[in-house]
C-alpha cells in the first residue's frame, strides 16, 4: 500500500526537511487549510443548510453578494484571526483590509483571498472555490513597527511567500505553493483531512484547448480575437489543428483543468468597460494563479508584462489575464507587441 501523507506532513517536511517555509508560514497554511475544508462543509449542504441564494448586499465591487459569499468571507476570517501568524488580511467581499485586532497575538504576514469563487455557479451546483495569497509584511524593523496599512499589501506577485487554491467541486482538492512546485491535496472525507495526491505537477507546453468566455468576443482587442479566430479555424487555418474549448465560468476550476491536462485561460480587457484594465482582480485571483501556473512550468500575462512583475497601486485592482501552457501564452504575447 502507497504510504499517505497528509498536508501537515507535507508541510512539517517543507519546514523541517526542506528548510522552505517557517514554522509561522507552515501553522498559516493549515489554519488556511482548516477554513476551506469547513467552507466545503457548508458548500455541500446547499439547500439543505438554507445557504444557496443572493444576500441582500453588493460588495466593494458593485457585484452581488451570495449568502455564502458572505459565509465563506466570516469563516477565513474568523480562523484566521487568532492564529497569531497574521498582521492582517484582505478579501473580494471587504472594501478595505482586516487589520487583527490587538487582543490576539500578532504576526508578520498578510492573507488576501477570494473567499468563493465562480459564485454565478453556487445555485446551480457547478464547481466553486476559494483562492488564497500570503505575502509578508515589508517593515520588518522592530524599531519602527508601524500600524499595517493598506499600502504594505501593494507587493507585487513575485513577493508572495504562499499561494493556492481549494475547489469545491466532485472532490474538494487544495493546491498550493510555497515556491517549490505545485501541490495537490484532495480531501478525505472520512478522515476529514486533506491528503497529497499529485506532487511535481506539471503544464505541458502545447495544448489545443482553450477557455474563454465567447460571448465576449466582439468586445475583444485584435490580439486576443486574432488568437482566438486562429483557434477556431482548426486544422483548415493557420495553427494546423483543431481546438477544443471548456468554460467552467470558475477560475478556480478552469485553472484547476489546466494544471491537470493543460490548456489556456483567458480573461482579457474588452471594450464593454474600458477604463477597467479586466475583469478578474490582480492582488487575489490573477497573482495566486499566476504562481501556481508558473511554478508548474507554465506562464501567465497581461498581454505586455508578465503579471507576477505588475506593481499593484490599489487593493482591488483589476487586470486581464492569459495563463496556462507556455507556448500559447507566448504566442498571445508575441500578438500584443505585433498588432
Ligand atoms: O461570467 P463571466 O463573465 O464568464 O465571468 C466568469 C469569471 O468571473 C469569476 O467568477 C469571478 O470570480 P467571483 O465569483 O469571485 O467574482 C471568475 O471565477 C470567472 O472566471
Ligand atoms: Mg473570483
Ligand atoms: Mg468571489
Amino acid at each position: 500500500m502507497t504510504k499517505r501523507i497528509s498536508l501537515t506532513r507535507y508541510l512539517v517536511e517543507q519546514q523541517r526537511v526542506d528548510g522552505h517555509i517557517p514554522g509561522d508560514l507552515r501553522l498559516l497554511l493549515e489554519v488556511v487549510a482548516r477554513s476551506c475544508k469547513s467552507i466545503s462543509q457548508a458548500v455541500n449542504k446547499g439547500d439543505l443548510g438554507g445557504i444557496l441564494g443572493a444576500a441582500e448586499t453588493e460588495n466593494v465591487q458593485g457585484e452581488v453578494q451570495k449568502q455564502l459569499d458572505i459565509i465563506a468571507n466570516e469563516v477565513l476570517i474568523e480562523a484566521n484571526e487568532w492564529g497569531g501568524h497574521l498582521a492582517a488580511m484582505a478579501s473580494e467581499e471587504m472594501d478595505s483590509i482586516y487589520v487583527v485586532p490587538n487582543r490576539f497575538p500578532q504576526g508578520e504576514y498578510l492573507l488576501m483571498f477570494d473567499p468563493l469563487d465562480g459564485s454565478s455557479n453556487i445555485d446551480v451546483n457547478v464547481s466553486i472555490g476559494t483562492i488564497f495569497s500570503v505575502l509578508k509584511k515589508g517593515n520588518d524593523d522592530p524599531d519602527t513597527i508601524e500600524p499595517v496599512s493598506e499600502q504594505d499589501f501593494l507587493q507585487p506577485g513575485t513577493q508572495q511567500v504562499a499561494a493556492g487554491y481549494c475547489v469545491y467541486g466532485p472532490q474538494t482538492t487544495l493546491v498550493l505553493t510555497v515556491g517549490d512546485g505545485v501541490a495537490m491535496f484532495t480531501l478525505d472525507r472520512e478522515q476529514g483531512s486533506f491528503v497529497l495526491t499529485r506532487e511535481n505537477v506539471q503544464i505541458p507546453a502545447d495544448t489545443k484547448e482553450f477557455a474563454v468566455n465567447m460571448s465576449n468576443m466582439r468586445h475583444w482587442a485584435e490580439p486576443v480575437k486574432r488568437y482566438v479566430d486562429e483557434c477556431l479555424a482548426g486544422k483548415e487555418g493557420p495553427r494546423g489543428k483543431d481546438f477544443n474549448m471548456r468554460w467552467v465560468a470558475s477560475m478556480v476550476a478552469d485553472v484547476h483543468r489546466i494544471l491537470t491536462r493543460g490548456g489556456v485561460f483567458l480573461y482579457p480587457w474588452d471594450k464593454r468597460e474600458p477604463e477597467k484594465p479586466g475583469k478578474l482582480r490582480l492582488m487575489y485571483e490573477a497573482n495566486p494563479m499566476a504562481w501556481l501556473v508558473e511554478q508548474a512550468g507554465g506562464a501567465a500575462t497581461n498581454g505586455h508584462q508578465r503579471i507576477l512583475d505588475i506593481q499593484p497601486t490599489k487593493l482591488h485592482e483589476r487586470v486581464s489575464v492569459m495563463l496556462g501552457s507556455k507556448n500559447e501564452v507566448d504566442r498571445l504575447t508575441s500578438y500584443h507587441s505585433t498588432l
